[in-house]
């Protein structure tokens, strides 16, 4: 399948003597890793001996309003939620989540359990909704990504404070942060940039790329954010709008990544609707997320991004517009106090409930 990069040989090789360790590979070559595959026994352990010949292992690829766009050792195929009577807890799978797919006799497929999430990046659903619920709910927007690019420009788009939320949303979903900063053909001097983004942290790996010259050889910038995409590596960018992150994705994928999606079918009424695959095999290895929903973190960093559980104890202060600087009562405070919460959020958290105050 075009975008798909894997070893057509696996594919000769399974349907001539069944070899797990071949499936592996392929799966390793999507995210799969250990953890998943631990969980994976566990849920399968408990199916009726005629199910567990059904299930396999997969990754989703692109999420519509009610089907999923999966991929397992057998290729891309479409599923749907099994019906919630089997589950105790609710199955919303989120573009990059390995599920567990039963494939009935006509073909169709049904997912049957989300595994453990190893990364999650996910918008809490604040307000009036989740301080009844007595947490807040939250929306993933991507789960299992390894690596984000944090994507700036040496122009009106720098703005430290700003990327430095990023930071701290990248680490909070458990991925790692990478700072790239695009357009450095826009100075002569990118050591400037380089120096102020430095400041971030010591030990935030900084790339520096051009990425609208990448097309030709040599481009060294882009080279170098290859290199992050080993194996099996699930990779994304965020950034504000501008600064090149469609051009980036391009340049590693050797194509457009098509932005309403390449997968066409039609709906009921023959109009043809375009289902959206978001994450994408890179030639050469890894495996990149283009989602609407990660984006658009200019939009949703005003909100409560990474802040989840800070929101959700907030609403345990006493005062209802508690700053959580000095009130008495204050639930963060105390969570700071204990040691459950390093100052250096609380200051992350502070900022942003002062910018939403405003609002
Ligand atoms: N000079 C220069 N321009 C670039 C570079 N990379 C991208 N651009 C240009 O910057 C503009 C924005 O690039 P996009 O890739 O669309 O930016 P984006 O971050 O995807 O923006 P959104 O889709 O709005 O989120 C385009 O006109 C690109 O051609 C670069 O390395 N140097
Ligand atoms: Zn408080």
């Amino acid at each position: 399948m075009q975008g798909w990069n894997f070893p057509q040989r696996l594919y000769f090789f399974r349907s001539a003597a069944m070899s797990s360790e071949l499936d592996l590979l392929a799966l390793e070559a999507l995210g799969w890793g250990p953890d998943f595959g631990d969980a994976y026994q566990t849920f399968r352990a408990a199916l009726s001996p005629g199910e567990q010949q059904r299930v396999t292992p997969v990754r989703v690829v692109g999420v519509q309003r009610q089907t999923f766009q999966v991929r397992g050792v057998d290729g891309e195929q479409e599923a749907r939620l099994a019906g919630a009577s089997r589950h105790s807890g609710a199955l919303t799978p989120a573009i990059g989540d390995w599920c567990v797919l039963e494939a009935a006799s006509d073909g169709s497929g049904r997912l049957l359990e989300v595994l453990p999430r190893r990364t999650t990046f996910a918008r809490a659903l604040g307000g009036e909704e989740g301080k009844r619920a007595g947490a807040v709910r939250q929306q993933v927007i991507a789960a299992n990504v390894d690596l984000v690019l944090i994507v700036t420009s040496p122009d009106l788009d720098f703005d430290l404070e700003r990327l430095e939320r990023y930071v701290l949303a990248v680490q909070h979903s458990g991925a790692r942060p990478v700072l790239v900063l695009n357009k450095a053909d826009l100075h002569a001097q990118a050591d400037w940039w380089v120096e102020q983004l430095r400041s971030l942290g010591p030990d935030l790996e900084i790339h520096v790329t051009s990425a609208q010259a990448s097309q030709e050889p040599g481009s060294q910038g882009l080279e170098s954010v290859r290199g992050l995409l080993t194996p099996g590596v699930t990779l994304a960018l965020i950034g504000s709008s501008g600064v090149g992150k469609s051009t980036l994705t391009n340049a590693l994928l050797g194509r457009p990544a098509a932005p309403t999606g390449e997968v066409r079918a039609s709906d009921q009424q023959g109009r043809h609707t375009t289902t959206s695959r978001t994450l994408y095999a890179v030639p050469g290895g890894g495996l990149l997320i283009d989602n609407p929903g990660l984006r658009d973190i200019a939009v949703w960093d005003a909100d409560a991004a990474g802040f989840e559980d800070l929101e959700a104890l907030a609403t345990q202060c006493r005062f209802r517009k508690c700053t959580h600087t000095t009130e008495p009562g204050c639930a963060v405070q105390a969570a700071v106090r204990a040691g459950e919460v390093s100052a250096a959020r609380l200051a992350a958290f502070q900022k942003q409930s002062g910018r939403r105050g405003r609002r």
